[in-house]
């Protein structure tokens, strides 16, 4: 079954054209949305997830009109976009199981996630002081911890350590849902492994796709 299908959506901020008349279907896997600053990736997964309406065009996400049943498909994915702003005032260990009773998170993939991400070490202390890195995780674990069918992540191998970076590679490699789309920059070696889809985007379009 096919997890999103685009046809034809644009996505336009004012005079800034984000998405033009992208196209696009999402089956099983790993997918990477590749492509340099400001071609449209974080506007593609923000439609998918329903956060944005189209401006023209059609998505369905697990037959779902992201914009209008974002409620009903908010049950079914998962999302960790770079910049989502975190409660400063809580400990990461309230703010992540607080979170996980909420989504209903999965304990087990919870306490696995956190343990290799480093995040024990930390969780304790309040937010306010954490560094860039270590907010990182807290995002990531909304994510990686939770079961769905869906996992969007944006640029999830940013700000992340060496051993970090293998962490969330092999966590992502081990996510139970049916697909799994990723804005990134790069394509860590470990993620390779994934035999993922790439598909490149260029000043709002997509100009190719390819199996890495
Ligand atoms: N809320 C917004 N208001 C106005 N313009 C926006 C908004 N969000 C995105 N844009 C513009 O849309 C274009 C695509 O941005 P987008 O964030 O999707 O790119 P990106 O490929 O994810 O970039 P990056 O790799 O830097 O994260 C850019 O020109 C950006 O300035």
């Amino acid at each position: 079954m096919e997890v999103v299908v685009a046809e034809h959506l644009w996505k336009r901020f004012g005079p800034t054209v984000a998405l033009r008349d992208v196209s696009l279907r999402v089956e099983e896997g790993v997918y990477l949305l590749l492509g340099p600053n400001g071609s449209g990736k974080s506007t593609m997964l923000k439609l998918v997830v329903g956060f944005l309406k189209p401006t023209r065009g059609r998505i369905t996400v697990l037959g779902y009109t992201p914009w209008r049943d974002y409620t009903r498909l908010g049950e079914r994915v998962a999302y960790a976009f770079e910049g989502m702003p975190l409660p400063w005032w809580m400990t990461g260990r309230e703010f992540v199981e607080g979170y996980c009773r909420l989504r209903g998170c999965d304990d087990e993939m919870l306490a696995q996630a956190c343990g290799r991400l480093g995040v024990l070490d930390y969780w304790d202390r309040p937010i306010f002081g954490y560094s860039s890195g270590m907010k990182k995780k807290l995002l990531l674990l909304m994510a990686l911890a939770a079961r769905a069918d869906l996992y969007v992540l944006d640029e999830p191998f940013t700000l992340l350590d060496r051993k970090s970076l293998e962490e969330t590679c092999s966590l992502i490699a081990q996510l139970p849902g049916k697909a799994t789309l990723i804005a990134t920059h790069i394509i860590p070696d470990p993620v390779k492994e994934t035999k993922p889809s790439v598909i490149e985007f260029y000043e709002g379009t997509i100009t190719n796709v390819r199996r890495e």
